[in-house]
């Protein structure tokens, strides 16, 4: 095993929210998407591994190191990638690369020519007045650039139209061919992990829920789906969500055999998408949607 990032107890309190003893490890050489809704505590966690912000407790290891201690020589072997990040407007996508690159020693020109002309990226434009897609794929090229082991990403595909993110998969998936590098990516859009993550981690209101492999999550969960009047309180134990509508309920297990057991033949399974997992586990338990 080789741990590339290992968190343990990690905890941390804001006023209204607090990370409550956090615990994910990534292994060397796999993609694991980190999600959770709105609020749910994915940036926090993030900004927590970057050293951007202090914790109250808990270890953060990020290629066996501790990140607060070996905090510089970390930060050169991670590509970060985020929502807002922090160019200066004024500049050209050429000057502004001038000044990040003399601050990684392993900064390779070739590479970052070569996604620069795979990214169509315009060197002599102000990133003032670059489409979000490309100020993302500016700074992903950026993230490359410095022969980083491990990526970290805050919803990179956030505000993308669907052919720039599918686009920024096929790279992130082209990547973990090399297989020294890793990547830990948030998101609340499931279907991106669909076809790329091998490991998915899902936080809810400061707690880890699951961390598992993709596969493993989608086999052992099923969507069972039935008229309203087949329910009672006792038939529901083997629900981990349940969602009524005015036509019947859908409802996530893990049992399918006790399900079946208990409402026969006239139950319809079927398999979940990822999305379904997320939200059946993080829903509120008495959600009741109109079926307009
Ligand atoms: N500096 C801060 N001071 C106080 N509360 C904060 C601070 N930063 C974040 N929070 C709160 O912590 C909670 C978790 O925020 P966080 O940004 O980690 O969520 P998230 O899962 O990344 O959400 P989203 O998907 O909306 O980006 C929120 O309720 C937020 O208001």
């Amino acid at each position: 095993m080789n741990k590339i990032l290992e968190i343990n107890n990690l905890s941390k309190s804001y006023k209204d929210f607090s990370l409550k003893g956090i615990n994910i490890t990534l292994e060397k050489g796999y993609i694991m998407g980190f999600i959770g809704p709105n609020g749910s505590g994915k940036s926090t966690t993030i900004k927590l591994i970057m050293n951007l912000i202090r914790k109250d407790s808990g270890e953060i290891k990020i290629f066996g190191l501790d990140n607060e201690s070996n905090n510089i020589s970390i930060k050169e072997r991670i590509g970060f990638v985020y929502d807002e990040n922090h160019f200066y407007e004024e500049l050209t996508v050429k000057e502004m690369k001038d000044v990040i690159s003399p601050f990684y020693t392993k900064w390779d020109e070739g590479i970052f020519n070569k996604y620069a002309k795979d990214f169509e990226l315009p060197l002599n434009k102000e990133i003032k007045h670059l489409s979000k897609g490309m100020k993302m794929k500016f700074a992903l090229a950026i993230a490359l650039s410095h022969q980083a082991e491990l990526l970290i990403m805050d919803e990179p595909t956030s505000g993308l139209d669907p052919l720039i993110r599918s686009e920024l998969l096929d790279v992130l998936q082209s990547l973990l061919l090399d297989e020294n590098k890793s990547i830990f990516f948030s998101t609340h859009i499931t279907s991106d992990l669909d076809k790329i993550a091998d490991f998915i981690t899902l936080i809810n209101n400061g707690e880890i829920i699951l961390s598992k492999t993709k596969d493993e999550l989608l086999d052992e969960h099923y969507i069972v789906k039935g008229s309203k009047k087949q329910l009672n309180n006792n038939n529901q134990r083997n629900f981990i969500g349940l969602k009524q509508n005015d036509f019947g309920f859908e409802a996530l297990s893990k049992n399918k055999k006790e399900v079946m057991k208990q409402f026969g033949d006239s139950i319809k399974i079927e398999k979940p998408t990822l999305e379904d997992i997320m939200v059946f586990y993080t829903r509120r338990s008495d959600h009741h949607v109109s079926s307009h």
